[in-house]
């Protein structure tokens, strides 16, 4: 590992799980990337957070391979070394049945958790290997990956594709000493139903009625275990679940 703190670097920094992540990493002494798209919310979090930490921001939408270009291209030397890329961006889009989904929500899931996830990885990669050994990639996956319900159609699929994708991943970068963890949460609040249901607050706060969802601390606490674990161990696969959810999506899905 680089001598100076560690730098992680993290997408859609802005809310949620990646928020979090960014607040548990600045407090264990990591400096810290942060991305997303809403600029605003990224100069929030660093006039707080660097006060702890080195951050520098970037806007970054992660389904524009030529932003990604961009932003890596353009990292400051102090940030140069990524140790750990938590790949977090990410979204569901609509509810209902797939024969009435529309067909440019399933092109924004692909776009953003598939071909967002892949671009970022790969600009990402060679600083990675270079930071090794102990170096961590962690991609945001879902229970929804293995578990089939009514509605999860394509936000089910994309995560499917990040759970084999950081399998075989980690077949070609382990032997250079970078890790890869498919970290799967189940139902976690954050403003995921919120995006989900198009900006419904009475939908989205439904969704957790009657039940004590994950909070997204609960899984940045994890990721910064897996990134903190000694270099030979690799967590390749952790899913994480309330205690009150089995499973099975709520009806609101079935429209
Ligand atoms: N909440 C849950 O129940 C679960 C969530 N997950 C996964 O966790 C990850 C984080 O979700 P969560 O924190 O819950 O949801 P939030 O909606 O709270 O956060 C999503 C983040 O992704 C960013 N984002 C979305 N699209 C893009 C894009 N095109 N480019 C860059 N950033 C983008 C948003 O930032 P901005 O809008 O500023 O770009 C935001 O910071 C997702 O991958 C999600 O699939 C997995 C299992 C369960
Ligand atoms: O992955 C996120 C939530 S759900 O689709 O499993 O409910």
């Amino acid at each position: 590992m680089h001598e100076a703190a560690p730098v992680v670097f993290i997408t859609g920094a802005t809310s949620g799980i990646g928020l979090a992540c960014a607040h548990r990493f600045a407090q264990a002494g990591w400096a810290l990337v942060l991305t997303g798209r809403r600029q605003a919310r990224l100069e929030d979090l660093r006039t707080t957070l660097e006060k702890q930490v080195p951050v520098h921001t970037a806007q970054l939408d992660v389904s524009d391979p030529q932003d990604v270009a961009k932003v890596v291209a353009a990292l400051p030397e102090r940030f140069q070394h990524v140790h750990t890329l938590i790949n977090n961006a990410g979204l569901a889009l609509g509810k209902g049945p797939a024969q009435n989904a529309e067909l440019d929500d399933w092109f924004r899931m692909i776009d953003t958790n598939v071909k967002g996830l892949v671009t970022v990885t790969r600009h990402l990669l060679p600083k990675l290997i270079d930071s090794g050994p102990g170096s961590t990639v962690i991609n945001l996956g879902s229970i929804a990956a293995h578990t089939p319900y009514p509605g999860g159609h394509i936000y089910g699929a994309t995560k499917a594709f990040v759970k084999q994708f950081s399998y075989n991943l980690r077949c070609d970068v382990s032997p250079h000493g970078v890790r890869v963890t498919d970290l799967a949460p189940g139902m976690t609040a954050s403003e995921f139903t919120l995006v989900r249901m198009k900006g419904d607050q009475q939908v989205a706060d439904s969704y957790y009625e009657g039940a004590e969802p994950l909070q997204p601390e609960d899984i940045a606490e994890q990721a910064l275990h897996v990134a903190s674990l000694p270099p030979h161990v690799n967590i390749t696969c952790l899913e994480v679940m309330p205690l009150c959810q089995q499973w099975s999506a709520p009806t609101i899905l079935r429209d």
